[in-house]
């Protein structure tokens, strides 16, 4: 049985719709995180879920039970925000055990529960501490803790570690899924951040303009994006999308981008945009058959990486990112890391192919 069922989710402000016939399932014990830019509607499609969007249409199944006309409380959901949204005038005891007191559960069995779960996240130490004289990371654990105590099937994250420190964020990223997994707990988990998306998230949904643009696992969204837009979003810095030219072989295409050769096992499209990762773009100080000149723009380091901007011949700029500082000197030569890119057409924005064979062809 899924731990949730979203079927035909819309929600409409003024003439404004934010969501659009959205369809979403979230399996037992699975992450699913919904990603997407700024005001998309992610927000609005969890308040949905949790029943706190009235004007929302659609039919919301929560393990096996149409919850759709029920009011929140009655729908048993985690809940989890971005400021953390602790009571200022309760301890932190009291916070973590609030959805409990309000499904008026006896004392003994709620001070147990508050215990076990103030355990599990190790801050069992400060919980009479009231939210100003907890540190932000004591905080989070709090707010996690208040969500996860009820036991609920499924917890709705709403970019929890947005306003966290990247230590914190660190942290969380690899001991929620953990948390998760040992509670026996599906979440859905809103961020802007590909790589909370990537560390956290089972299957990703990538939600763009009012609609899912692409629902998979997290490896796929990112080894092949749906569209061009996905492939813009997701990933820092981006992928390389290059405008290419295809020309028909067989059943399939080669393409021919910044000077580089590839073949894809689809018909050429009509605008062809060869799209590859930055850590794709392998870099050579020798020349080689299938390699391809280019000149070192700049090099930045980002997170102990080297982002380095190159331009081919043709005056192609694309990046690459490696652990490694890049070849002596300017002028070196580029390749593809082989099995590595995606094929989309520009005139309707989709991916045709993924997974290029590189092409023993001087370029
Ligand atoms: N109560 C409301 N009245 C009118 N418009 C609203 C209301 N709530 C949300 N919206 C609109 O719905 C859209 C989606 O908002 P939402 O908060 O879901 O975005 P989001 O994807 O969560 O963004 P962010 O990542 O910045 O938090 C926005 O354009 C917002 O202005």
């Amino acid at each position: 049985m899924s731990a949730l069922i979203v079927t035909s989710l819309s929600v409409r402000y003024g003439t404004h719709h934010v969501l659009r016939d959205v369809d979403l399932d979230v399996r037992q014990n699975e992450r699913v995180v919904l990603f997407g830019p700024s005001g998309v509607g992610k927000t609005v499609m969890l308040r949905a879920i949790a029943g706190l969007e009235p004007g929302a249409v659609g039919q919301v199944v929560l393990a096996g039970r149409d919850v759709s006309r029920d009011p929140p409380e009655a729908r048993h959901l985690g809940m989890a925000f971005q400021n953390f949204a602790l009571y200022p005038h309760m301890p932190a005891r009291e916070n973590i055990a609030s959805p409990l007191r309000a499904r008026k559960l006896d004392t003994a069995p709620i001070a147990a529960k508050v215990k076990s779960v103030a355990e599990l996240l190790r801050i069992d130490h400060v919980l009479d501490h009231f939210p100003r004289q907890l540190s932000n990371g004591q905080k989070q654990r709090t707010a996690l803790a208040r969500a996860l105590v009820g036991e609920p099937k499924l917890i709705l994250f709403d970019d929890p570690l947005r306003n966290v420190d990247a230590k914190l964020r660190y942290e969380m990223r690899i001991e929620l899924p953990r948390l998760l997994a040992k509670r026996e707990t599906a979440a859905i988990y809103v961020t802007q951040d590909f790589r909370e998306a990537m560390a956290i998230g089972d299957r990703v949904a990538v939600l763009i303009d009012g609609e899912i643009a692409q629902f998979a696992l997290a490896d796929e969204v990112y080894d092949r994006p749906a569209t061009i837009a996905i492939a813009r979003l997701f990933g820092d810095p981006p992928m390389n999308l290059i405008a290419a030219h295809g020309q028909a072989r067989g059943s399939g295409t080669l393409v021919r981008a910044a000077g580089l050769v590839f073949g894809f096992d689809a018909a050429p499209p009509r605008e062809p945009v060869f799209g590859i990762r930055p850590e794709a773009v392998m870099l050579f100080s020798e020349p080689e058959t299938g390699r391809v000149a280019a000149q070192i723009v700049a090099v930045t380091p980002m997170n102990e990486r080297y982002l380095v901007l190159l331009r081919t011949e043709d005056g192609t700029e694309l990046v690459a990112s490696h652990d490694t500082p890049p070849p002596h000197g300017s002028h070196i030569w580029i390749g593809a890391e082989p099995g590595l890119g995606a094929l989309f057409d520009a005139a309707t924005g989709l991916c045709v192919a993924a997974a290029p064979s590189s092409e023993e062809i001087a370029a």
